[in-house]
């Protein structure tokens, strides 16, 4: 088995690559690497005591459960208002895009491959006294849709809505008017109306939208047929315009209730798990086609360091030698630049040096 590992760090103006054996028997040149960061080498009380990690969970496949903080108790804002709200919307709509431009962090994959978001994914906005959860659901495609994958996907979309009091409805603006769009229209439309949820329906990517006139159609068939609608809104999430109309909107549907969540928390989702959508979002932006979908990760190593630093360590399967080679890249091109962004993604995410390690592996099946 070909293997490769590569590291960085950063937060603190470091950076180094690690070449396995491996790569030097395929002949593949190392590039100069900087002499090993001084926390490598002992001081006199670790040479008396080896440093022990604080954290190192033996098992991989239970190190999600075990990252799940418990929430804190923490100082409630004067007159505190909720509310929650999924974002329901065809694949490739903008609803990744849209919910980290609104928290303002890259929180959820955004990439121009559909079905990249598998997984709900809570964001938190906080605001004066307001604040708003969202749920980040996979694209909705009409059942009709042969796609097996777009089918059980799209189920997970409708539950979230058991959890929510608020639905916003993105709608790509350069698409209406198409079969497609008219299908999973009339398709969400049929599942809205059973619910009774107020709703608000964005209609995103208004910068790319010359033509406007299929619009009238879209907003007057909305609001025919579901008298829940609140708003109608147009925006362009990729260039932040018509956000702050976003915030009014939801701001003036929040409910007097306690917020869930300090101020300061824009997500809650595993770290770990937060590790893993942003190195996916990184191949994601690199690779093209079905490979990105049919990478496999798994998390091999998460430890806190006695410097506070993070160390972690991920695999990434691949099933075939070709593949590994894509993703690898010409002298390692893609895996650095991986892990480069992926780590400083992090570090500014955890706040905290990360050290991260990725290898990639071919796994036949
Ligand atoms: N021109 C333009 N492109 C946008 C806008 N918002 C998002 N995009 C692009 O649309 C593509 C899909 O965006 P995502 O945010 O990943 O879409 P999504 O709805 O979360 O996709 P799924 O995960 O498949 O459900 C990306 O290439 C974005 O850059 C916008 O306002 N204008």
């Amino acid at each position: 088995m070909f293997r490769r590992l590569v590291g960085t760090q950063c937060c603190q103006g470091r950076s180094y690559a690690i070449m396995t054996r491996a790569k030097r028997q395929a002949g593949i040149p190392l590039r100069d690497r900087p002499a090993p960061a001084k926390a490598a080498v002992p001081s006199k009380a670790t040479r008396t005591k080896p440093a022990q990690p604080i954290r190192h969970p033996p098992s991989p496949a239970t190190m999600t459960e075990r990252l799940v903080k418990p929430i804190q108790p923490f100082d409630q804002p004067d007159n505190p208002h909720l509310l929650k709200v999924a974002l329901l919307g065809a694949p490739n709509a903008g609803k990744s895009t849209l919910i980290n431009k609104l928290i303002g962090e890259e929180i959820s994959i955004v990439s121009s491959k559909s079905h990249t978001t598998r997984d709900r994914i809570l964001a938190i906005l906080s605001e004066d006294n307001h604040q708003v959860i969202f749920l980040d659901t996979p694209g909705i495609v009409a059942p009709k849709s042969k796609q097996l994958v777009h089918r059980s996907v799209s189920t997970s979309s409708w539950r979230a809505l058991d959890e929510v009091d608020h639905v916003m409805i993105i709608i790509d603006g350069r698409h209406v008017g198409t079969d497609t769009s008219l299908m999973t229209q009339e398709y969400m439309l049929n599942r809205l109306q059973g619910l009774q949820l107020p709703a608000t329906l964005v209609i995103n990517k208004m910068d790319a939208l010359e033509d406007h006139s299929a619009l009238d159609d879209l907003t007057h068939t909305f609001q025919q047929s579901y008298p829940h609608l609140r708003r109608v809104l147009y925006v362009s999430a990729l260039y932040e315009e018509g956000l702050e109309k976003i915030k009014s909107a939801l701001f003036e549907q929040t409910q007097p209730k306690a917020w869930l969540y300090p101020p300061q928390q824009r997500v809650e989702m595993a770290e770990l798990k937060r590790v893993e959508e942003v190195i996916r979002g990184e191949f994601f932006k690199r690779l093209h086609q079905y490979l990105p979908y049919m990478l496999k990760q798994e998390n091999v190593d998460w430890t806190v360091l006695p410097n506070g630093a993070l160390r972690i360590e991920q695999n990434v399967f691949v099933e075939r030698d070709s593949q590994h080679k894509i993703v690898v890249g010409t002298n390692g091109a893609i895996i650095d630049q991986v892990v480069r962004h992926a780590t400083k993604t992090l570090c500014s995410a955890f706040q905290r040096p990360v050290k991260l390690f990725i290898q990639v592996k071919t796994k036949r099946k």
